[in-house]
């Protein structure tokens, strides 16, 4: 680490850039850089120069290591085992077909990890970071990756920050836990002394990766990229590997414990076969390592891996970009949204529809209103003064509160912008207090202007302007005729601002407060203000939240609505989406201050329609910790930076990508690219569909076991009086080649009608149940071997072997045995075709999904049939897996394999849905 230099020329620290410790003129000197910014010619010299501000991304593993970790993963080892007895008992084929299976599932699961691997990294794509800088003279957004050194950027409240840079004025509090680890927040200061010590200490810098808590600076950028803080340990530390989701750890268990089973069928079989059936030890031996790779479900992870990424992928087109593909199960098991209002249930689009100034009520606030009076002025003066909107001819830019405050002085023909070279001091909203105020210069005078919730002001004036603009002293009588007006406005769904304002004593030059101000200096300053009036907006809710309040409802998922808002108006809006039916209790965040934890909960048990108002980010906090103790999966949106830790402590915190801040945007799970309501509700809808999906390819791949091992059972069984119906290379061969696309096409599939029309999903609620499991074993696998036996026998029969003949090599039944087998893989396979149709859905009817709808399924199907003919025809093929193509008016028969198992299913399917249906009417 170099020190801070003292010559004129700036230090050149070891890592090349210039050291941020030297003296500020220094530095600029050094960055050939300006308080003023760049141009942007030097700013895009820059960029070819250091190249785009962006961490550089970790190596992909190469095809090979990939290749190479699959190869070793555990399941894979049991199956090297496998292939190695195998090899030792002689049977050189059946390791090299092994072998085989091992490379081939190598391949799909590598494949299958890179494209979810793909699919993540895909995602940052929808979330593109910005950060305002000062370029050619003016202020500026640009995408981050275009920060260069020497650029001058504004840092504010909830932004991430982008550059590791000094700052040139202001104060801010950083949250440097990325990387110091240090949860507490830090103060940074333009004023700071110079630090010789550890940069990370360093009072005047601020890093990349680390975000803005409160207040605001500018700042210059000295490093970007690699060369910055978060760069030089992003290059230190390894690939942080995913973590596992809760459906991935299950189904691993689950793996190896059909792993487990699968090796003792094997070791089961190989006394079974030697000692009752009188097979030849050789013999016996290899069949039990061909039944124990057979069941071995090696592919059946990287699959599911693959199914949830494209489930990220679809969410991401909806407007969902989810950070963890874990997210996506969690989604599907929601029980609770709990949702802020405005932009997120509303559109964000406010409009003052009425106003109160000076004992006078305008409602509605006519199209063309008079010339306003004095007091009239006093009100839409004050909230333009205290305002960081902007209209312009292009848009309004800014809070869409006070762009229609803005909006409402343009349409009274008063100013309509806020005189910025006026403000001397700025009070910023606080979500806590419900407040704004800035101190501005008016005509000699200093005075302070506030604006914000109307029991907030109100309870801080303590005069009121009258219709002629004089102070009158507010008594309760007053005080209690003003409230009822706000109640009368909220009542309506309406949002109310009111206004008030102070002359100052203070002298122009020292004017209070400001960033950095403390909260006691804040609460000295507003009081003893004169009441202006208030006005009331109408933000309408989204055309599609009544439609989605609905479906949640069917869903069995509550809504409760947390807003900063007044009660009243939360109220009104709730019953214009129907988030509430009948008159909602409505709790504010004074009366949940009083509650306790239990008493929460049990509040939150009790009553169904409840909706939060006037709450604090903290209350959000207990909302979620509250539900969660009673058991539900909670889904939180928030958006500013003090919404973070409830976002954490939600199940799926839910940031707002278009209004919400970085730090949220970092805290939560899921990022909303369109702020919208019914984007959550789609969303869980996907992650219903994605948990569905997994199910399905689980039950199709479980299906098969059944009719590859009763065949095994029967030869056992019947002493080998029946031969072995399936030989093992054709177990192989159904393992290979016949399963893995169907099964990766069941991850696609559209969602089942119904998906939202049943009750969210129990979190202890385990994704391979005993239903699930007597569905594929003892119902579509049963009837799939009872098929397979039926053709095994009748080509047996057909060809006159009666039990007991000798079907050996050399015998005459010799080639009627191999017909027979080969009907038997043929079966397996056709009946695999049914159970693929009836795995599609659980409860449905396929006919209300469409039965060609899957496209993928049809051609994994296409895929399966051509294997299996090439199997059977082919030579060489024919060669290694001991096949005969059984005479065609017998082969026909396999033409009713696959609608005899998908319609059994589709009438199970039908007595269930009756049965429920008279469970519901009779219970
Ligand atoms: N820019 C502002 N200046 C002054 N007061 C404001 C401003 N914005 C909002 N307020 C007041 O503070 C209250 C709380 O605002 P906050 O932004 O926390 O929640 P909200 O926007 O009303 O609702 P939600 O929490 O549903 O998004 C508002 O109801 C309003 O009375």
């Amino acid at each position: 680490m170099t020190h801070a230099g003292s010559g004129r020329k700036a230090t050149v620290a070891a890592e090349g850039g210039p050291d941020p410790r030297t003296p500020l003129p220094e530095l600029l000197r050094a960055l050939d850089a300006g308080p003023d910014g760049l141009t942007s010619a030097q700013a895009r010299e820059r960029l070819t120069r250091y190249g785009p501000n962006q961490l550089r991304r970790h190596r992909r593993r190469s095809w090979w290591r990939e290749l190479g970790r699959q190869v070793v993963h555990p399941l894979a080892l049991l199956l090297w085992v496998a292939a190695a007895l195998a090899w030792v008992s002689g049977t050189a084929t059946l390791a090299g077909a092994i072998v085989v299976v091992i490379a081939l599932n190598a391949v799909f699961a590598s494949v299958q990890e890179r494209q979810a691997e793909r699919a993540v990294e895909a995602l940052t794509r929808y979330l593109p970071q910005r950060a305002r800088v000062r370029r050619d003279g003016r202020w500026q957004e640009v995408p981050t990756t275009d920060l260069v050194p020497g650029d001058v950027l504004a840092i504010g409240e909830g932004d991430r920050v982008s550059a590791d840079a000094r700052l040139l004025d202001g104060t801010v509090e950083v949250d440097l836990s990325a990387l110091t680890g240090e949860s507490q927040p830090a103060y940074r200061s333009a004023d700071a002394p110079d630090h010789a010590g550890s940069r990370t200490e360093a009072g005047n810098l601020v890093f990349s990766g680390t975000s803005c808590l409160a207040d605001e600076a500018h700042a210059l950028v000295y490093a970007t990229g690699m060369r910055t803080e978060l760069g030089r340990i992003a290059a230190l530390s390894q690939r942080v590997g995913r973590e596992e989701s809760p459906l991935e750890r299950q189904v691993r268990r689950v793996a190896w414990l059909i792993a487990a089973v699968a090796v003792a069928v094997g070791a089961v079989f190989f006394p079974i076969g030697v000692l009752a059936a009188g097979m030849p030890v050789a013999d016996a031996f290899t069949f039990a390592i061909g039944l124990l790779v057979a069941n071995v479900p090696e592919g059946l992870l990287p699959t599911i891996t693959l199914a949830l990424a494209v489930g990220v992928r679809g969410l991401a087109r909806t407007g969902a970009v989810v950070k963890r593909l874990s997210a996506v199960e969690t989604l599907g098991s929601t029980t609770v949204i709990c949702t802020d209002k405005t932009g997120t249930l509303t559109e964000n689009r406010m409009r003052v529809t009425a106003l109160h100034a000076g004992d006078e009520l305008l409602d509605p606030l006519p199209e063309r209103p008079d010339r306003p009076g004095v007091a009239l002025c006093a009100l839409a003066g004050a909230m333009v003064a205290c305002n960081n909107a902007e209209l312009r001819t292009d848009g309004a830019v800014g809070d869409p509160t006070e762009t229609a405050l803005l909006r409402l002085a343009a349409g009274l023909g008063l100013p309509d912008r806020p005189d910025r070279a006026a403000r001397r001091a700025q009070f910023h909203f606080d979500p806590k207090l419900r407040l704004m105020s800035t101190v501005d210069a008016v005509g000699g005078e200093l005075w302070l202007h506030t604006k914000g919730a109307p029991e907030e002001v109100l309870r801080r004036c303590t005069t009121v302007l009258t219709a002629d603009g004089r102070e009158r002293p507010l008594d309760d009588a007053r005080r209690a005729e003003l409230t009822r007006a706000v109640t009368e406005q909220a009542d309506r769904g309406r949002r109310v601002l009111a206004a008030a304002r102070r002359r100052l004593a203070a002298t122009p030059g020292h004017p209070p407060g400001g960033a950095g101000a403390g909260p006691g200096e804040r609460a000295g300053v507003e009081r003893d203000l004169t009441f202006l009036g208030f006005v009331a907006m109408i933000d309408p809710p989204r055309p599609e939240v009544p439609d989605a309040v609905a479906r949640c409802h069917t869903a069995g998922i509550r809504i409760i609505m947390v807003t900063g808002d007044h009660g009243r108006t939360a109220a009104a809006i709730a019953r214009q989406v129907g988030i509430t039916r009948g008159d909602a209790t409505v709790v504010t965040g004074v009366d949940l201050d009083r509650l306790s934890a239990d008493e929460l909960r049990r509040l939150l048990s009790d009553r169904r329609e409840v909706v939060f108002a006037r709450v604090s980010p903290e209350a959000k906090l207990h909302i979620a910790e509250a539900l969660r103790a009673d058991g539900q999966t909670v889904a939180m949106t928030g958006d500013g930076v003090n919404d973070a830790p409830a976002l954490r402590r939600a199940d799926i915190g839910v940031a707002m990508g278009r209004t919400g801040t970085d730090v949220t945007r970092e805290a939560a799970t899921m990022v909303l690219t369109d702020d919208n309501f019914a984007t959550i509700v789609a969303a869980v809808a996907a992650g219903r569909r994605a948990y569905d999906n997994v199910r399905k390819f689980i039950l199709y791949i479980f299906a098969h076991a059944t009719p590859e091992v009763v065949p095994f059972l029967v030869f056992a069984l019947t002493a080998g009086a029946v031969p072995l119906p399936l030989t093992v290379m054709q177990i192989l061969a159904i393992d290979l080649g016949t399963e893995t696309l169907p099964a990766l096409a069941l991850g696609r599939e559209p969602a089942e009608p119904g998906l939202m029309q049943r009750p969210p999903r129990r979190r202890t609620e385990q994704v391979i149940d005993v239903p699930m499991l007597v569905r594929a074993w003892a119902f579509l696998g049963l009837i799939s071997a009872v098929l397979v036996l039926g053709g095994f026998f009748v080509v047996l029969l057909w060809a006159g072997w009666r039990p007991g003949d000798p079907t050996g090599p050399g015998s005459p039944l010799h080639g009627a045995y191999q017909q027979a087998t080969t009907m038997t893989f043929l079966g397996i396979v056709a009946c695999q075709i049914g159970t693929a149709f009836a795995a599609r859905t659980e409860h449905a009817s396929l006919r209300t999904v469409g039965v060609t709808s899957n496209r993928l399924l049809l051609w994994g199907i296409a895929f399966e049939i051509v294997f299996a003919a090439l199997v059977v025809t082919v030579p060489v093929l024919r060669d290694v897996f001991g096949t005969r193509p059984p005479p065609p008016e017998l082969l026909a028969l396999l033409l009713l394999f696959p609608p005899v198992v998908w319609g059994a299913d589709e009438i199970r399917r039908a007595a269930l849905r009756a049965r429920r249906r008279t469970a519901t009417r009779t219970g």
